[in-house]
């Protein structure tokens, strides 16, 4: 008969046992927990479901979401905010598939992220019998991000999560496939080798300085120029640097233009900001220093008749990637290195001893900005109802005035375009859009990774259609009870309301339900749903909603007949020279 002592004693020594035993579940979490990744986004199923439940055990944040794709989305801003890789967590197949749009986006922009994706048993998927959800996944994703790896034994993982972690934020930053088959999860080992295969990533991101003569080169090229401009980048955003970008820009009294996500980093109504000149800054200047900004379609590739005649123009170039330089067109000094050290080596060469640039060069720039700061005042004030895109912006930009301190997320396509010149930015990576390739969807993953990493207000000013791609998430809002505020800007579809189908069969192509409620979506997960249609309305709603710091949803009614088709991605929005006429 066995006594309730021995019965104790053998619970003490299983539990005693078990302590002594880890898996790869416990594995994946001290890995990442050793490096100082905290959070993780994602959406649980098999194999996945257990990790994200230990990962919340364990003290990590874990923030389910309602799709892949945005917990990616969430996962890549959040790298872009922290330098840390986001982590975003799917399940195998069709999750992982959802999540490979964000983990392309963020190596399109450079930011560090990596997607951990369960998989089926390499045994069978290998040999395509047919497994659940069976799919060669680390194929699929190499070709998508900066580096792929699958692990296959538990006493691997402390390498795996360390290479990808590097990977991610080494030199130029960007995303990482992670392989976890299921069968790795329940793989069990003592505890100790566990720990011992654990890996701390140290100096994830080396400083690189440039050689001095890459300095000196493009200090000589500096001081030739009479018409000199600096253009700020993204890339200048993530680095980090800001004590560095605002010393050198106001140091060498060159005016600055931010690229959108790098709004912010000086204010926007900075005495040397050219933004507002933007078109003039770019054609007239003779030396630009390209500063974590690359030369692609957002800046028309360096050449064309935005830039002027070729060879008006030479280019200093700050960019952490080699192979980044002469990508469109030549440049004159490659600095090939992190932005931070880079500036503090101009900084130490231009100190005391540098001439600001000519004065007329700086007064064009001046009467132009105040030129278009005029024509665009004129058309912010209106109190009009039913609201346009620049009366309802005039709002927000006063809202985003009386609070520099909140992050901006904004997608669209008028609603971008237009935004991102109304509303002016005041701190450094406030301002979260749609990156390099123009990704419509990116919206409520942007916001929640911006609430939860910065715990700060978050507005989010989207269009009704970019709204729609992840607007699911309003729950995952409502449910983490984070201090977002979301307004839509809505004339009832795409570019405006007002596309008919020419047949009459049909809704036009680009229009959606006629004033759609997206405010009683919100009310549906005990958020907060607001309907505005006037400026002054708008303003005092979403006063309301940001001094509560509770979920809130803003629909703002503009009018349908207000927008334009997306005009700023220029030749490339096609439009038909045939057959309209007839339909
Ligand atoms: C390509 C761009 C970098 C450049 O566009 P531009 O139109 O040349 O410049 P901007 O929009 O920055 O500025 C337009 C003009 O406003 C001026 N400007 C800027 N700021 C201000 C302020 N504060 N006050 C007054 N005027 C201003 C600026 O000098 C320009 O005037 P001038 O100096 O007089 O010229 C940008 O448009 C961009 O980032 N586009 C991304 C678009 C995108 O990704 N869309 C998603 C697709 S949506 C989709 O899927 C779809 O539509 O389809």
């Amino acid at each position: 008969m066995v006594t309730a002592v021995e019965t104790v004693k053998e619970l003490a020594a299983n539990a005693e046992s078990q302590q002594e035993l880890t898996d790869g579940f416990h594995l994946v979490i001290d890995a990442l927990k050793l490096n100082g990744i905290e959070t993780i986004y994602g959406v649980p199923g098999i194999p996945i479901t257990d990790l994200g439940r230990l990962a919340q055990a364990n003290g990590m944040r874990v923030i389910s979401f309602r799709h892949e794709q945005n917990a990616g989305n969430a996962a890549a801003i959040a790298g872009f905010l922290t330098k840390k890789p986001g982590i975003c967590l799917t399940v195998s197949a069709p999750g992982f598939l959802n999540g490979l749009t964000a983990l392309a986006h963020a190596t399109t922009n450079c930011w560090p992220m990596i997607l951990i994706s369960g998989s089926s048993e390499r045994e069978v998927v290998d040999l395509m019998q047919g497994d659940y959800e069976e799919m060669d996944q680390l194929a699929i994703a190499k070709p998508l991000c900066k580096a792929a790896y699958r692990v296959l034994h538990a006493e691997d993982i402390g390498i795996g999560v360390a290479r990808a972690i590097r990977a991610a934020v080494s030199g130029r930053p960007g995303g990482v496939y992670l392989d976890l088959p299921a069968k790795l999860f329940s793989q069990v080992l003592e505890a100790s080798k566990g720990t011992e295969s654990l890996v701390k990533v140290i100096d994830a991101a080396p400083a690189q300085i440039p050689g001095p003569d890459a300095v000196k080169r493009a200090i000589d090229v500096l001081k030739g120029a009479k018409k000199p401009l600096i253009i700020l980048g993204k890339g200048a955003a993530y680095a980090q640097a800001d004590a560095e970008v605002r010393t050198f820009v106001e140091k060498s009294g060159i005016p600055f233009l931010p690229m959108s996500m790098a709004k912010g980093l000086l204010p926007d109504n900075h005495p040397q900001s050219a933004g507002a000149a933007r078109s003039t800054a770019l054609l007239e200047s003779d030396v630009v220093v390209l500063v974590g900004a690359r030369l692609n379609w957002l800046l028309s590739h360096g050449k064309g008749k935005q830039w002027g005649p070729k060879g008006s123009k030479k280019f200093i170039q700050i960019d952490i990637e080699p192979k980044e330089m002469d990508s469109n067109i030549e440049i004159a000094a490659p600095l090939v290195g992190d932005i931070g050290s880079v500036l503090n080596e101009l900084n130490k060469a231009i100190d005391g001893k540098w001439q600001a640039p000519p004065a007329d060069w700086v007064k064009t720039i001046n009467d132009k900005k105040e030129q278009n700061i005029a024509k665009m005042a004129s058309k912010l004030g209106k109190n009009s109802s039913p609201m346009d895109f620049h009366s309802a912006l005039g709002a927000l930009k006063q809202v985003i005035k009386e609070r520099p301190d909140a992050i901006l997320v904004n997608e669209g396509a008028n609603t971008l375009d237009l935004a991102r010149g109304i509303i002016d930015m005041y701190k450094p990576r406030k301002r979260l859009d749609v990156g390099t390739w123009g990704v419509m969807g990116v919206g409520m993953g942007s916001a929640i990774a911006a609430a939860v990493e910065t715990g700060l207000p978050v507005l989010a000013v989207e269009g009704d259609s970019a709204f729609g791609f992840s607007g699911m998430e309003v729950e995952t809002i409502c449910r983490y009870q984070l201090p977002v505020t979301i307004v839509i800007f809505n004339n009832n579809g795409i570019y405006r309301g007002i596309d008919k189908d020419p047949t009459g069969r049909d809704p036009g192509t680009t229009v959606f339900v006629p004033d759609a409620r997206y405010d009683k979506m919100m009310e549906a997960f005990g958020g907060k749903g607001y309907y505005a249609t006037s400026p002054d309305e708008l303003k005092r709603m979403v006063d309301e909603a940001m001094n509560s710091k509770k979920p809130a949803l803003i629909n703002a009614v503009i009018d349908p007949e207000a927008g334009s088709e997306s005009g700023n991605i220029g030749n490339l929005n096609p439009q038909s020279v045939v057959g309209k006429k007839k339909a």
